[in-house]
């Protein structure tokens, strides 16, 4: 078949700078016999017709399902995978059934004999439950364990990455030459990465070592009731890249939304990715004052304090650091307010920092004995964000950040957060 193994340098430029020249096969062999339309005429004379060795093939860019893998499987990771398996199973046109999670595997003690152990991949594959990340929840047949990271990927269209985010640039690293090239991604960590670039959203970070389109899914998201299947809202931001393949080839937010949206777990399609992850990354450093505060046993008022604050140097830092973000996006998306609320009322950061204000304990110490492996994200981002505002001298800019950030790593007092955040009108000296 000529599609198999023959390749045009005219169709690769077709592909690359026109999304609208998209060929079939069909098409792709009519071009080549004959063809009278005007447009064609003169790309052949522009490009003559050349035979490569190695390019974008014809099978490359004929419409076929995606192959979806997630990477991760913690209880986000293992909860979006569930989400994901549901959709492949009931849209087969558009994907591929069995949906991949890499799973950083480890050794599980057996219920009945806990001297010995059983492979958590082992588990999931036969079992169908995450007993570690996400007891008691049935998981979808399709959703394949995979402990291999690069055989996870081997044959994805689609990545979506769902991993504590301070694993993220060892996995990257080590996924690097082994993605399909034209691979989309979506983004579900929250946090930052503060490097050699400054401050970079983990969906630019992945688009930069990887050279791929990432967008990402952020809302008022607490796993457990998501994989319950409660309901709840969430919001997906991708944009478009430059070498977009087109409709039914490509991902696009078509796509997105039917691989994410369920009956119990409502999509919003959106563009701004910046937005989403800016909210999604600060309110965890938020939540964990409101910890603090509900930990000393102070109650709703000053639980709304803190969240009033925090909402405000979330819009900040985003103004400030990435101006491209929407306002509208904080108070009009599940990824904004809504999620904020939610976090501060249930979420990990919140359980971690409540139990330090009532032991005493550090956060690691905190983290290690309620969260069973698990991660409170804010711990790492509260730090992330003071080095960046440091580096900018603009630490006293954002000073709910700052005091999160000296509570955790230099144990000021959490009842000094008041006067920590408080900011002074302008008539009140320190005379007064
Ligand atoms: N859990 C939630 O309710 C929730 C909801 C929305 C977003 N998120 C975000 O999703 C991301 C993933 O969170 P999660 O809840 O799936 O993870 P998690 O907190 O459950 O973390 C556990 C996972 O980390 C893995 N892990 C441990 N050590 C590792 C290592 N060295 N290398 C790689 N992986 C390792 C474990 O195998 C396990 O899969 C986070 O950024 C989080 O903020 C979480
Ligand atoms: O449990 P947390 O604090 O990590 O929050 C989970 C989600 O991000 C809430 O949307």
């Amino acid at each position: 078949m000529l599609a198999k193994t023959t390749s045009y340098s005219l169709l690769n430029k077709c592909i690359y700078h026109s999304s609208r020249l998209l060929l079939t096969q069909q098409q792709h062999y009519k071009y080549n016999k004959m063809s009278t339309n005007p447009a064609v005429i003169a790309a052949k004379k522009n490009f003559p017709l050349k035979k490569v060795e190695s390019a974008v093939s014809v099978v490359s860019i004929h419409r076929h399902p995606f192959k979806v893998t997630v990477i991760g499987s913690g209880n986000w990771g293992t909860t979006i995978a569930k989400v994901v398996a549901e959709n492949t199973v009931q849209h087969p046109h558009l994907f591929k059934e069995q949906v991949e999670m890499w799973v950083f595997d480890e050794k599980i003690p057996k219920e009945d004999n806990p001297e010995e152990f059983e492979m958590l991949t082992n588990i999931i594959n036969t079992r169908h439950q995450n007993v570690k990340y996400l007891p008691d929840i049935d998981l979808p047949h399709n959703l394949h364990a995979n402990p291999s990271l690069l055989d996870s990927v081997k044959d994805a269209d689609i990545l979506v990455f769902n991993i504590p985010h301070q694993f993220l640039s060892r996995i990257v690293e080590n996924l690097k030459g082994h993605v399909k090239p034209h691979v989309r991604a979506i983004s579900c960590l929250k946090g930052f990465e503060v490097g050699r670039k400054g401050v970079q959203l983990l969906s630019s970070y992945i688009t930069d070592e990887l050279g791929i389109q990432c967008g990402a899914l952020s809302g008022a998201n607490l796993a457990p009731e998501v994989a319950k299947e409660h309901w709840s809202e969430t919001t997906v931001a991708y944009q478009l890249p430059k070498d977009f393949r087109g409709e039914g080839y490509d991902v696009d937010h078509r796509i997105l939304k039917v691989l994410f949206h369920r009956p119990y777990f409502h999509v919003n399609v959106i563009d701004d990715v910046a937005g989403i992850s800016i909210a999604g990354a600060l309110k965890n450093v938020v939540a964990l004052a409101c910890g603090f505060v509900e930990g000393l046993g102070w109650g709703n008022n000053a639980a709304a304090a803190i969240q009033r604050v925090g909402l405000g140097e979330i819009i900040k830092f985003g103004r400030t650091f990435f101006p491209e973000c929407k306002v509208e996006t904080y108070y009009q998306e599940s990824a904004g307010v809504a999620d904020l609320i939610t976090t501060c009322s249930g979420g990990r950061n919140v359980k971690v920092a409540k139990h330090m204000a009532k032991t005493g304990k550090d956060a690691f110490t905190a983290e290690k004995e309620l969260l069973n492996g698990q991660s409170a994200q804010g711990v790492i981002t509260c730090k992330e964000v003071h080095e960046w505002l440091d580096t900018c001298e603009m630490t006293s800019e954002f000073p709910l950040f700052e005091a999160v950030y000296q509570i955790v790593y230099n144990n000021v007092p959490m009842k000094n957060l008041p006067d920590m955040i408080e900011e002074l009108d302008s008539f009140v000296t320190e005379d007064d």
